[in-house]
């Protein structure tokens, strides 16, 4: 474990920054691992005055971050212009927040850092400023591409044992029952078998699949959807080994008696995924993308505008995505 962790510092107009300011200047207390901080340093500087913290700081990047981590937050620099406006978004800013990202994915592919850790971002400033991707997600996929063809990258929320996955991400609702297919709900159970075997040591994942339409059709009366495509593609999975069960009704599938019997649900889109997880363990639950060559997390909440240059944002799901992020490269 001799290599930082990297962070991208996400939105300035949110409470990315906010936390990460925070939780490193309790590091001690907390047993931090040491981390790099990706983004621009004057902003930096002026937030954590803002919120009456009193750090230094190192703009000496990964490689020079496990000396400074100790005395100076370790900042690898990313010229820009980021105004200090808690609440207020501007494409100004577009430039650094992505090409922090980008930096640290960078940092993490070659090995400078352990893996990477995303403040939340806000897609629709974003967007303004020109970013072409959904989320960090989809990018993720395009950055860790390396020139090759672009793996599918699975986003799971994690809190404990309840893990939910979505199969269809950032889609409008109207589009998600043409974005089914058979071959995704494979390739994504695939993912999703891999890398809690590779990355969460669970020997044989056991994945429930939920179904799109209410009481998964309820035998092709209700939606054909669950009988002609995710039904086949659980019998594929079962066919190919994997510990698999589905369509179940999405409704009765998060009942704790019920989810705890699988180490993963898939649902087939974003809401039906991370609502039961959000509802229950939305200050502690994290963000976790499967199928890229680097291990990446995040907190669950969003850029909270309201909270941005408070001090109040809870720092409980970043936390949890650093010890998470630190956990599953231990070893590197
Ligand atoms: N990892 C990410 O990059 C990520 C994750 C989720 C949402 N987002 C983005 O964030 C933006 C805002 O999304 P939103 O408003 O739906 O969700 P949000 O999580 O930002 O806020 C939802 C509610 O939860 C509260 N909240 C959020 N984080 C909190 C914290 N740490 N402590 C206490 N309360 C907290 C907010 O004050 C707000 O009331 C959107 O652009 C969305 O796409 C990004
Ligand atoms: N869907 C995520 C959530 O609500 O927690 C969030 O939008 C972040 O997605 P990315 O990690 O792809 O930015």
């Amino acid at each position: 474990m001799d290599k930082p962790l990297a962070i991208s510092m996400g939105e300035p107009a949110g409470v990315g920054p906010d936390i990460a300011l925070q939780l490193y200047a309790r590091r001690a207390e907390l047993n931090l691992p040491p981390f790099c901080l990706f983004g621009h340093g004057a902003f930096l500087a002026e937030r954590a005055a803002r919120l009456g913290l009193d750090i230094a700081f190192a703009p000496v990047g990964p490689d020079g971050a496990m000396a400074a981590f100790d005395s100076a937050l370790p900042i690898a620099p990313i010229d820009g212009i980021v105004p200090d406006q808690p609440g207020q978004t501007t494409p100004l800013s577009g430039h650094v927040v992505i090409e922090a990202i980008s930096a640290a994915v960078a940092a993490t592919l070659r090995g400078s850092c352990r893996a990477l850790v995303t403040a939340p971002i806000h897609k629709g400033a974003l967007y303004q400023a020109g970013f072409k991707h959904p989320g960090h997600t989809e990018f993720l996929a395009e950055l860790c591409a390396q020139g090759g063809k672009p793996k599918l990258p699975v986003m799971m929320l994690a809190h404990g044992g309840l893990r939910a996955v979505p199969v269809t991400i950032h889609v409008p609702i109207r589009d998600v029952p043409g974005l089914l297919s058979k071959q995704l709900i494979v390739d994504t159970v695939r993912v999703v078998a891999h890398d809690l075997k590779q990355r969460f040591g669970i020997a044989n994942p056991q994945i429930a699949v939920a179904g799109l339409n209410p009481h998964a059709g309820e035998g092709g009366n209700i939606g054909r959807e669950d009988l002609e495509i995710v039904g086949p593609a659980v019998a594929q999975l079962q066919f190919e080994g994997y510990g698999v069960t589905g369509p179940l009704p999405a409704d009765t599938l998060f009942y704790p008696l019920h989810w705890a019997q699988y180490d993963a649900v898939v649902a087939m889109y974003h809401d039906q995924a991370l609502i039961p997880i959000k509802t229950v363990a939305f200050e502690e639950a994290v963000n976790v993308t499967l199928g890229l060559p680097i291990v990446r997390t995040s907190p669950d909440h969003g850029t909270a505008f309201d909270l941005a240059g408070t001090g109040r944002a809870s720092p409980k799901s970043f936390l949890a995505a650093i010890v998470m992020a630190d956990a599953m490269t231990a070893n590197l």
